[in-house]
């Protein structure tokens, strides 16, 4: 590798192309000794690369990488065109073959795609084929395919029967792989005609063979299973399951195939395969029954072209085998025979190439770091690359079984991949780049941040954990952090920094102490201080101040202590609870001792609780620092209850409902269920659980179900949740009530 690589997104050199940021040819200029030795360097190393994947099966960079070198060699071959010698890579096609297979002689050439990476490189080609044909193809003239990411391969059918496969090999001769192409179910021994029109004597079908999503998961967790190293990507396994000398191995992968060409075809009349057109010829093959794709489309016009390849990059990932762009032909094979080839490829085809979202890049150290409930995770920290749009320099590795699983060593490179908005993998090392400095990652015994003996929970974990709950300052800053958040008390002031230097002045033993904290606390911080200015050291005071950081976070924690209950509930990190289920246990359990007194029986009977965390709720109020935080926090004025929150703010509200018994049911628009029952507490009345013959107005929303039947037999007045609001802010007075 070379550390002069054009960036990968940089457009690149497209003679015809008037915005070609690099001078076109200039017949006068000869290339100097620089420019030789760069591509004679990039000659060889393409070679190489080439060889190692097409031959071996084992790249040693990635596809992203291996495209920015060829793009490197053609744009100096645009400069100058002396260097364009029929021996260059950029004139020939995959790599001669290796000696497991064969050698067979393609009846027809097999070429590649020439690649464009921009809408402007797309509609430049779309223009260029126009120009060169001097007319348009017309309406639906072009052809769109998904690009699959496979391996070619050249199927030659006598008579019907399929007498020899191979793969491209260098364009010219390919391996033969016959038998395991055999093995391979989706293609046809024999090509019968579903229409009865005449099988062509001789026929020579191209195609990609593939590696399903789904196959390729399997495959790897038996690879693994069975000790063997697992592959790097899909196309890789399918070239490896290809190439196998047991093709009993290949028929176990359950390779797929679509065909996308044809080489050579007999004339004789009566047996003619029809190929006037492109999408013509698909429906002939598909009639033969070979596999054909079903996404291909065809378009009038770039618009069209590049709306194609637009909706294609939003399902990238939604097919079952990977892709890695779309191929556009002219559809016309008149048109076709018009524009020909170029020495490795066709002029009326182009694959437009999506972002790769695999890159290799240095594995520099494994780390780990310690989680909010004290789970120990490794990750790898790796020299930053662009992946997918965005730079990714860590990516967690779950657990220490999963960095053995994935086989990486501390200094090797590895394969990265980020695809979309999906978490960055790392996928595997390339293990032949290895020079023996590597060295396996210990998961440590002890915790990094408190020294604590890490320990399983209960035996058959995945997790090693820290113990040291209460006080390891990971844990301890992540739960700061967490009660901090939206979800929780909505505490602006404690995000990460404000936890981290909470904790580094070792201001508070547990969250416990939080809503203790004082101005002088603070003022032993960094974050929540400045220095005092000119006029504040007039008036005496010297040194720190508390900053608008700490006089914010003063106020901030003055305003949480009343939030609701389901709030708090969150911000107790007790596991298995979360903003998702936490206003239905604060409805079923409207008060911290409601909970607290609850048995484990009462608990699992309530809705959003099940056994687990029914459990959880009852081990997290036996362990004594944890109860202790309930009551430091009810002793520093906060209220974990619905009523008593409720009750504590009706000095805010008009208390339009005072003296009255109110049930809600059913979804009230706006309002969790607890939110609800809180609201017509703040206005004075009583929530009440269940109706009775007590009950003054019940509040019907959607989905309510038992409580509405009893309000009409027990003819309680009933108001439709819509009214909610309205109820609140003026009382029941005039509201329109519901009949039945
Ligand atoms: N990482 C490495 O070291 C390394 C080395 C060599 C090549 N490569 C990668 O291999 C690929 C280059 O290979 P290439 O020469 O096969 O060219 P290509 O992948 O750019 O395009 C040509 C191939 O696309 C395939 N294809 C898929 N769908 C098709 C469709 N609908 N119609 C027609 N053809 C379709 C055909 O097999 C055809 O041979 C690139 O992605 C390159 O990055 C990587
Ligand atoms: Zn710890």
């Amino acid at each position: 590798m070379t550390d002069s690589r054009p960036d990968p997104a940089a457009p690149f050199s497209d003679p015809d192309s008037p915005s070609d940021p690099v001078s076109p040819a200039d017949p006068a200029a000869a290339p100097d000794e620089v420019v030789r030795e760069r591509h004679d360097q990039l000659a060889t190393e393409i070679t190489e690369h080439r060889h190692r994947y097409y031959a071996l099966d084992a790249p040693t960079i990635s596809d992203g990488e291996f495209d920015a070198l060829m793009r490197e060699l053609e744009q100096i071959e645009d400069r100058f065109p002396e260097l364009r010698t029929p021996d260059s890579p950029t004139q020939q096609v995959g790599a001669p073959t290796g000696a497991t297979f064969s050698p067979v002689t393609h009846l027809q050439p097999m070429t590649s795609l020439d690649n464009v990476f921009s809408k402007e490189e797309l509609f430049a080609w779309v223009d260029r084929t126009v120009d060169r044909l001097g007319e348009h193809p017309g309406a639906g003239g072009f052809v769109c395919e998904l690009k699959i990411d496979g391996l070619a391969v050249d199927l030659v059918y006598e008579d019907g029967a399929l007498v020899r496969a191979a793969t491209r090999g260098d364009g010219r001769v390919g391996e033969d792989v016959t038998a395991n192409v055999r093995t391979i179910q989706v293609i046809p021994d024999r090509l019968v005609s579903h229409s009865g029109q005449p099988v062509p004597a001789l026929l020579e079908v191209r195609g990609e063979v593939y590696l399903s999503l789904e196959q390729f998961r399997r495959i790897n967790e038996e690879l693994v299973a069975s000790g063997k190293a697992p592959f790097a990507n899909p196309r890789n396994s399918a070239a490896g399951s290809l190439r196998q000398k047991d093709p009993e191995v290949t028929r176990s992968r359950r390779l797929g195939f679509t065909a996308h060409g044809w080489g050579a075809s007999s004339d004789e009349p009566g047996t003619r395969l029809e190929l006037a057109r492109q999408s013509h010829a698909y429906e002939v093959l598909a009639d033969f029954g070979l596999p054909v794709s079903q996404y291909s489309r065809l378009v009038d016009d770039s618009e069209q072209v590049w709306a194609f390849v637009e909706e294609v990059a939003q399902r990238r990932h939604d097919f079952v085998h990977e892709i890695d762009g779309a191929v556009v032909k002219v559809d016309d094979r008149a048109l076709q025979d018009r524009l020909g080839f170029t020495s490795r490829a066709p002029r009326w085809a182009i694959a437009y190439k999506y972002p790769p979202e695999e890159v290799t890049t240095k594995l520099l150290d494994i780390r780990v770091g310690v989680g909010r409930t004290g789970r120990v995770t490794p990750y790898a920290v790796m020299e930053p690359v662009v992946v997918a749009g965005s730079t990714v320099a860590q990516a967690t590795l779950h657990n220490a079984t999963e960095v053995v699983r994935k086989g990486v060593l501390i200094g090797d490179t590895v394969v990265l991949r980020k695809a979309g908005d999906v978490i960055p993998e790392v996928l595997g090392p390339v293990v032949d780049l290895r020079d023996g400095t590597e060295h396996p990652f210990v998961m440590p015994t002890h915790c990094p941040e408190c020294g604590t003996e890490l320990a399983y929970e209960k035996e058959g974990d995945k997790d090693l954990r820290c113990p040291n709950q209460r006080s390891c300052p990971a844990q301890l800053r992540e739960r700061l952090f967490h009660l901090g958040s939206r979800a929780a008390l909505d505490i602006e002031m404690l995000g990460e920094k404000g936890a981290d230097a909470i904790l580094a002045a070792h201001l508070i033993t547990d969250e416990g102490d939080l809503f203790d904290l004082t101005a002088e606390d603070l003022l032993r911080t960094d974050f929540y201080t400045r220095n005092a200015n000119a006029r504040e050291k007039k008036a005496g005071t010297t040194g720190r101040v508390l900053s608008a950081n700490g006089t914010k976070l003063l106020e901030n924690l003055e305003a949480a202590r009343t939030r609701p209950w389901a709030k708090f509930l969150v911000a107790l990190s007790i596991r298995h609870i979360g903003k998702g289920n936490a206003p239905d246990v604060a409805a079923a359990f409207p008060s911290v001792e409601a909970l607290r007194d609850a048995s484990e029986e009462e608990l699992a009977g309530a809705e959003g609780i099940g056994p687990v965390t029914a459990a959880a709720i009852r081990e997290w109020f036996a362990t004594d620092w944890r109860a202790e935080i309930v009551r430091k926090w009810q002793a520093a004025g906060c209220v974990l209850g619905t009523y008593a929150a409720a009750e504590a703010r009706a000095a805010e509200q008009p208390q339009t409902l005072a003296g009255l018994t109110i049930v809600v049911t059913g979804t009230v628009p706006g309002y969790s269920r607890d939110e609800a029952q809180e609201a017509v507490v703040a206005r004075g009345a009583k929530a009440a659980g269940s109706v009775s013959k007590r009950t003054d107005y019940v509040v019907v929303g959607e989905g309510a179900g038992s409580k509405a039947d009893k309000a009409r037999d027990l003819g309680r007045p009933i108001i439709a949740a819509e009214h909610f609001q309205r109820l609140l802010d003026e009382g029941p007075e005039g509201l329109p009530l519901v009949e039945d």
